[in-house]
């Protein structure tokens, strides 16, 4: 079943439920902030103390990075792009069958947006819901030049305890530090005892999340980056929207075209980032 939903302060999402999965989406930034397995715990974090308000990035899920990844070289421009505060159009519900059910947000540019980013453009998000989470984001260049993005599927997941993750599948992959900005290389497997941020590159494997009782797939096409990331305590104390004992329960595996794996959009084509989890 999937059923248009509005909290009371107005903010609006879309529920899934099937015989498999659960899963919610708000309109806003097409951010997915729920998704659990029938039966399990929710696979997503999402933040305790977390705004649902209009303009505000809800702090947990997936928030949507684009059309750039960090920093804008406007510094007046928001961190991580625009597309996870705007609101976006639901422009197809369907269920295959009782275990999968589609949504396809989309997003298309606006005054707003041309006064940030100067192109035009379709930006759908297809989310499948099943035993596995799919998300697949198309960017699509409607306008007569080409333009150049950064982008990621900024997912959290929810952790018994940060002491017990272990990330496997990014063994001597080159990462860029993003605490000190050297360049580094992964030697064996990630664990976590401080603050971790980093852009790893040339990644071609699937990556693997082991928590004490749950192991997870993470399985991206058309993006050789993947961030890192957990504030660890000082960061998060600094952080909106996040209790100060929220890093032991979250890690980011972001599935993304970040720095070196920028992409560039040539006019009428397009390009799907696409992260599925299981
Ligand atoms: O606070 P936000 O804008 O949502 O950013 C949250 C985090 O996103 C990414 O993972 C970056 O690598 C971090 O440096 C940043 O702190």
């Amino acid at each position: 079943m999937i059923t248009h939903k509005k909290l009371p302060n107005g903010f609006v999402y879309i529920e899934i439920k099937n015989s498999a999965a659960e899963a919610k989406i708000a309109l806003q930034g097409a951010h997915l902030f729920h998704y659990a397995r029938v039966g399990e715990e929710p696979i997503l974090w999402l933040s305790e103390v977390s705004d649902f308000e209009t303009g505000k990035a809800i702090r947990g899920g997936v928030p949507i990075c684009w059309p750039w990844f960090g920093f804008s070289e406007d510094k007046a421009l928001p961190q991580h792009g625009f597309a996870r505060t705007a609101m976006w159009d639901c422009v197809s519900c369907s269920e295959a069958d009782e275990k999968s059910s589609s949504v396809i947000l989309r997003l298309t540019h606006s005054q707003e947006s041309l006064k940030m980013w100067p192109y035009l453009f379709e930006l759908d998000l297809h989310v499948t819901i099943s035993d596995k989470l799919t998300m697949e984001l198309k960017t699509t260049n409607l306008d007569c030049n080409p333009f150049s993005i950064t982008q990621a599927l900024h997912t959290y997941f929810s952790l018994s305890h940060i002491s017990d993750a272990v990330i496997k599948g990014l063994d001597k992959k080159p990462y860029l530090d993003a605490l000190t900005w050297k360049d580094e290389v992964q030697e064996g497997d990630i664990t976590f005892n401080q603050e971790v941020d980093r852009v790893y590159q040339e990644v071609d494997r699937e990556i693997t999340l082991y928590d004490k009782n749950r192991t997870l797939h993470v399985r991206n096409e058309n993006s050789s980056s993947v961030v890192v990331w957990n504030p660890w305590i000082e960061k998060t104390s600094r952080m909106s929207a996040m209790n100060k004992d929220a890093y032991e329960h979250m890690l980011c595996i972001e599935s993304a075209n970040a720095f070196d794996d920028a992409r560039v959009v040539k006019p009428q084509k397009s390009h799907t980032l696409k992260t599925v989890i299981f």
